[in-house]
């Protein structure tokens, strides 16, 4: 199993989000292939869900892409078996809670793995409910990685990055996926925060589209999240998407900090 803690040894992450079967499952396939061989340190496939609370408009229409492709969990796994024979770049799940409980946890973080999936960020699990599903995870040593908003006062900080490995997920921004020109909150506060009470890895993700962000990002915390950017990629040039992908994640990645 992959240790999440080799993505961000000696160096920032970077770390690119896509909608598992979007625009269909072979083009995605490529797709990640494509990013991990141009310089991701680790892929975020998010699990298309029907309510995806959290997304924005170009992240709800991926999923919508998906969906028409006929994505269902057990396809996604599919995916991600075929993505297996063709990349070791660490991978870790996006989804929220409702569905990987209709799996069945078990069943779930079985799978994950077996397919070398070293977690899942779900943004719909409170704390208060985390340990439903944090152990039975970690019985297969696959990480649940929290999310920490500019809003979470840090007596709850400290609580939410206790007794976890992987990374921490830092929100940029209260709303929604989504590009953003404007990062208004102190990160800088945020992350030092979050490092009073853990040693884990820091990544920063909500808006992150441009290098000068990746720069200024990437300064802040151990590495920096992409998705709306990509996403928006893979839904302008379908099936020529990877020459794209790879041009905008190498241009990123230059960006980081040493
Ligand atoms: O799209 P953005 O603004 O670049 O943000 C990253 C994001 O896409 C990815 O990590 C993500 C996709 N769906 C989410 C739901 C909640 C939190 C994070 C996410």
């Amino acid at each position: 199993m992959t240790n999440l803690k080799t993505v961000f040894a000696n160096k920032k992450a970077f770390i690119a989000f896509v909608v598992a079967g979007d625009p269909d499952f072979a083009a995605c396939a490529d797709n990640i292939v494509a990013l991990a061989e141009a310089g991701a340190d680790l892929v975020e496939i998010g699990i298309p869900f029907s309510d995806p609370v959290a997304d924005g408009p170009v992240i709800q229409a991926a999923d919508l892409r998906a969906f028409a492709a006929g994505s269902t969990t057990a396809k996604v796994f599919e995916l991600v078996a075929a993505v297996r024979k063709r990349t070791q770049v660490p991978l870790v799940f996006l989804t929220y809670c409702n569905l990987v409980y209709q799996y069945d946890y078990d069943k779930f973080f079985t799978r994950c793995a077996e397919l070398d999936v070293a977690g899942a960020i779900i943004p719909d699990l409170p704390l208060e409910e985390r340990d439903e599903v944090k152990p039975i995870a970690e019985a297969h040593g696959c990480h649940i990685i929290p999310l920490v908003t500019p809003t979470t006062p840090p007596e709850r900080i400290a609580k939410i990055v206790a007794n976890v490995d992987g990374f921490i997920y830092v929100v940029s921004s209260m709303g929604i996926t989504g590009t953003r020109d404007n990062i208004k909150t102190d990160l800088n506060q945020l992350v030092a925060n979050i490092r009073k009470y853990t040693t884990t890895p820091t990544a920063i993700g909500f808006g992150i589209h441009t290098p000068e962000q990746a720069a200024q990002m990437g300064a802040v915390a151990d590495g920096v999240i992409v998705g709306s950017a990509i996403v928006d990629i893979i839904g302008q040039y379908g099936r020529e998407a990877p020459t794209h992908l790879q041009d905008y994640v190498k241009a990123m990645r230059a960006a980081l900090p040493e």
